[in-house]
């Protein structure tokens, strides 16, 4: 059994592609894709996409499920959920749970799990070093042998720059990326929003840009001489825009970096009270570091888009800036708030953004996913980006609702979401 999409306006990046056309699935695959195709069995699900797009299935690089340690938080089959619910069919899952993933049988575990429990491809992230400590390296070659698609210490940086310089070399020789997430764990001390008048009239301790310049500059050096891979994570300041700049200057093809919608769309003066659920790191900036972020995605400094989703529980994100945890969920939000905010309004076009939500990720994660092209993987989602909603997150999949998108409105929503050629979403369609 086959489906056939009707009439949708298909986008693509990687072929360039923005018309109205068909597509056949069957097998898992892209079969065909033209003008007027017909069913080719009686059994063939025929979607009417007539007003609607047609793209690649979303790859976010960045998200938390939480599973081993913290289902409370999320578990592969909610956040799963949440993701097909949002347009995404392949995620890269952080490796700061509980235990930390930092060995083949633990990626083994989550890879295991997946397979019976989510309909999209969750792939693992392994830690750099044993149990994130920053200590001692883990077993890179038994995890890059288990499959992971990306070494990252996320939540933390490795501050040791030596061992960080030795796992860029490890990295480089197994041809496997790290994504960075840049923070220097001293400079930040108790620092818990950005470090500016907004952080004074709240009465809360700052974190300043420096913090995550630092490691970013560090590291952008050290990939720079070692050659390996490097991705920075939910890049947030202007000083990592220039940086980014500089490096497409220079043509270092091995160095990329995304960003996250909460870091393009708010800044420090949209935190209005002391509320949690403004809490992420790095932390919401100020304007001057949006509009870099901006320009940066628009001429393609920033290559990537990613959501950095991070659930937690209501307790967690209880009383104050100060004590909650820092992080927010995002999967299932992503693509209408992307769209609102920079595609709605003139920024990008839809093709640079299935370029930064689908297509520049699975180049990363070298995939033969992110395109739509006969004889790739069916991974396919159909959003109608005139629907006007208003973002409620009652209804999310995911077990977090911890967002300070709730209430606001949107365009861009999505209809169906098709993973290896199976509907793993579905709203009215
Ligand atoms: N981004 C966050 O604020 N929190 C993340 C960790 C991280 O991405 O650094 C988390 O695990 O909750
Ligand atoms: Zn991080
Ligand atoms: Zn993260």
């Amino acid at each position: 059994m086959g489906i056939l999409i009707r009439g949708g306006r298909i986008i693509d990046a990687a072929t360039d592609t923005d018309k109205i056309g068909d597509i056949y699935l069957e097998d898992g695959m892209i079969k065909e894709i033209g003008d007027q195709l017909t069913a080719k069995e009686k059994s063939d699900r025929v979607i009417d996409a007539k007003g609607c797009l047609v793209m690649p299935g979303l790859i976010d690089l960045h998200v938390h499920f939480r599973d081993p340690g913290q289902t409370q938080k999320e578990d592969i089959e909610t956040g799963s959920r949440a993701a097909a619910r949002g347009g995404v069919t392949t995620v890269v899952a952080m490796p700061n749970t509980s235990p930390v993933i930092d060995g083949p049988d633990r990626v083994n575990y989550v890879h295991n799990k997946a397979a019976q429990l989510s309909g999209i491809h969750v792939l693992q992230a392994g830690a750099i070093t044993q149990g994130e400590k920053g200590q001692e390296l883990s077993d890179i070659e038994g995890m890059v042998k288990a499959g992971i698609p990306a070494l990252s210490e996320d939540g933390k940086s490795v501050m040791n720059s030596s061992l960080c310089k030795e796992a860029m070399e490890i990295a480089r020789d197994l041809d496997i990326p790290i994504f960075a997430h840049c923070e220097d764990i001293d400079l930040r001390g108790k620092g818990c929003m950005n470090d500016d008048e907004n952080a004074v009239r709240l009465g809360l301790p700052g974190i300043c840009n420096a913090v995550e310049d630092v490691i970013a500059a560090r590291d952008i050096l050290l990939a720079r001489e070692t050659g390996a891979r490097l991705h920075l994570c939910h890049c947030s300041t202007e000083g990592v825009a220039k940086m980014m700049k500089m490096v497409e200057k220079e043509g270092l093809k091995n160095i990329t970096a995304e960003v996250c919608p909460h870091h393009f769309i708010l800044t420090s003066d949209d935190i209005k009270e002391d509320d949690p659920n403004y809490k992420m790191n790095p932390p919401l900036r100020t304007q001057k570091d949006v509009d870099a972020l901006i320009a940066g995605l628009k001429d393609g400094s920033f290559q990537v888009i990613s959501t950095d989703h991070a659930p937690h529980t209501m307790s967690d994100k209880a009383g104050s800036i100060r004590n909650a945890a820092f992080g927010i969920v995002g999967i299932e939000t992503s693509f209408a708030l992307t769209y609102t905010a920079l595609v709605d309004k003139g920024i990008l076009t839809l093709k640079q953004l299935v370029e930064k939500m689908s297509w520049n990720p699975a180049q990363i994660l070298k995939s033969e996913r992110g395109t739509l092209q006969e004889g790739h993987p069916a991974d396919v989602i159909i959003a109608d980006v005139d629907h006007e909603y208003v973002i409620d997150k009652n209804e999310f999949a995911s077990k977090g609702q911890n967002t300070p998108f709730d209430g606001w409105k949107v365009k861009g929503k999505i209809l169906c979401t098709i993973s290896d050629g199976k509907i793993v979403y579905q709203d009215k369609l």
